[in-house]
């Protein structure tokens, strides 16, 4: 088994900011960061982020994903809430991402300054569905190459599935900072998600963090979800 210790990521999937407010106590005790996405923050709003982030630890995932010019100035603007992490498109390319650490270097000091966190190919696609967003081949070369893309770009770290963390840190060590949706506890249903593995399968491959939502916010008990979690990472 690996000796490094995989934390838990939770995504706070919601419109409604009370929901949010009440997983996020809920779930505090086991969750090292709360990850808030572009459901709560289209309907919320950036202040309502920065609210639900006070004394907490938040992950912005926004995955943005444009021209180097608009995503440095996206950066810009999201910089009112001070998340600990923020995803980029490693598909935007290779200026779109030192862009956009340029731009959490001029808006952050060097303490606050976020991880910046490149999503390779997103886990809900299989090979199949990924093949008809390109011209061939499979999702785990493009993770790879996505993946050297980010880091010699200056990403701290990537998304990526469960599935492809062995041919990360095979290639590119234990530098990247592995962040790891597609998450499911045995017995879960996989959802729209496709490239899974279960928590302790996605710590021993190498996960620094993995990401799971509805399988903890979606369950009847929350609270308990996310301990059973937690506990499964550290057994
Ligand atoms: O960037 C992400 O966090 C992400 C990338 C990816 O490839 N797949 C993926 O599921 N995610 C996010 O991880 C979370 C997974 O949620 P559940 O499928 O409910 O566990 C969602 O908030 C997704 O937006």
């Amino acid at each position: 088994m690996n000796s490094h210790k995989t934390k838990l990521i939770v995504a706070l999937d919601t419109k409604d900011a009370d929901e949010a407010e009440r997983w996020a106590t809920q779930v505090g005790p086991y969750a090292d960061i709360i990850k808030i996405g572009l459901e709560f923050s289209y309907a919320c709003g950036l202040r309502a982020v920065s609210k639900l982030g006070e004394g907490r630890k938040i992950f912005l995932d926004l995955k943005l994903h444009d021209i180097p010019n608009t995503v440095a100035s996206a950066i810009g603007s999201v910089s009112i809430v001070k998340p600990d992490m923020l995803t980029v498109h490693a598909s935007g390319g290779s200026a779109m991402v030192k862009a956009a650490r340029n731009a959490l270097e001029e808006h952050f000091s060097p303490e606050e300054r976020p991880l910046l966190l490149a999503v390779t190919v997103l886990t809900s696609l299989d090979r199949l569905a990924y093949q008809e967003t390109v011209a061939c081949g499979g999702p785990r070369g493009q993770v790879l190459r996505l993946g050297e893309l980010a880091m010699v770009s200056g990403a701290d770290g990537l998304v990526c599935s469960p599935q492809e963390i062995s041919l990360l840190r095979s290639r590119l060590g234990s530098t990247p900072k592995l962040i790891v949706p597609g998450i499911r506890p045995a017995g879960a249903g996989n959802g729209d998600q496709k490239r899974v593995m279960t928590p302790a399968e996605a710590r021993d491959a190498g996960a620094d963090w993995i990401v799971v939502g509805r399988p903890i916010t979606r369950s009847e008990d929350p609270a308990a979800a996310a301990e059973a979690i937690a506990k499964e990472l550290e057994g």
